[in-house]
């Protein structure tokens, strides 16, 4: 890999307040190049969001850095991180799509919200590049004039990823962006954002609770443990020759990857070996 788009090392995060304050992400390292997918995999509560939030320069941090195309985010404050921000290298692609778009925005103004913030586009080349951004993700221009809410779950995701794609990032952060789309728009959904990698230098960090969602579309994986990452590689090697218990577990509870999936007994003796 040359430069990598994303290169995170010895992450340290902590959130909370008071004595509820606790660190989260324990010296994590990651790294995405470019037309690179990586996976991110971890249960609820292993600090995937937390490490995407830090990477938009969201969160403090402890110890370590998240630099983006050499610019550590963790250091940017004020309206250096604003800029940044504003410039839009790095886009988040949420599970749910009504997150990020406002239900009472037409889509396509929704699309051309962050050209009008990045400011100097006269108004017909906002509706050329929000045309062109719709017709990325196969929906018609048409559509730009209804609201989110007279779309469907999966033309809403497309939506949500043309107002990502309009900014030309560089990375793009999926948190969980099939999750909650039926198994047709999930397939259709991962092709999209398949060929959008292909067809640039686009990297994408695709995070998932669930390995077998991802296995199929990225180049390499992550496995996060409670704030760790215990174990990465190119995907055939970690689902192939898995090293990590709770890795061991994932891949037999996801029964497309491995046929028969683990009985009962060795995912009881792999529970036990992370608990000890
Ligand atoms: N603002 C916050 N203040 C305190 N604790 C937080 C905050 N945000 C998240 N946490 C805690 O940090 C841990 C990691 O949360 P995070 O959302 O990063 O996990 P996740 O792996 O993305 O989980 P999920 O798959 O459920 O989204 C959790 O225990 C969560 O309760």
């Amino acid at each position: 890999m040359s430069e990598p788009l994303l290169d995170v090392t010895d992450l340290a995060v902590s959130l909370g307040r008071g004595r509820a304050r606790r660190e989260i992400l324990h010296g994590v390292p990651l790294q995405v190049g470019a037309g690179e997918i990586v996976g991110l995999i971890g249960e609820t509560g292993s600090g995937k969001t937390t490490l995407a939030r830090t990477v938009l320069g969201l969160n403090r941090v402890d110890r370590g850095s998240a630099s983006v195309l050499g610019t550590d985010v963790t250091r940017l404050r004020g309206s250096r991180l604003r800029d940044f921000r504003r410039r839009g290298t790095v886009q988040y692609v949420f599970q749910d799509p009504l997150q990020s778009l406002d239900p009472d925005v037409l889509v396509a103004d929704s699309i051309g919200e962050g050209l009008v913030a990045r400011g100097g586009y006269p108004r017909a080349d906002v509706a050329a590049l929000v045309s062109a951004a719709l017709d990325l993700v196969a929906l018609p221009t048409a559509l730009g004039a209804r609201l989110p809410g007279e779309l469907s779950g999966g033309q809403r995701q497309r939506v949500a990823i043309a107002r990502a794609m309009v900014l030309e990032p560089r990375l793009l952060l999926c948190d969980e962006p099939v999750s909650a789309l039926d198994a047709t728009n999930r397939i259709q959904i991962l092709e999209l954002l398949t060929a959008l990698r292909r067809d640039g230098g686009l990297g994408m960090l695709f995070i998932s609770h669930d390995l077998g969602s991802v296995a199929g579309i990225t180049d390499r994986i992550a496995v996060l443990y409670r704030g760790e990452v215990v174990e990465s590689g190119p995907t055939a090697q970690v689902l192939n020759e898995p090293t990590h218990p709770y890795t061991r577990l994932l891949i037999g509870s996801a029964p497309t990857l491995n046929g028969a999936g683990l009985g009962r007994s060795e995912r009881q003796r792999l529970r036990a070996l992370l608990d000890a």
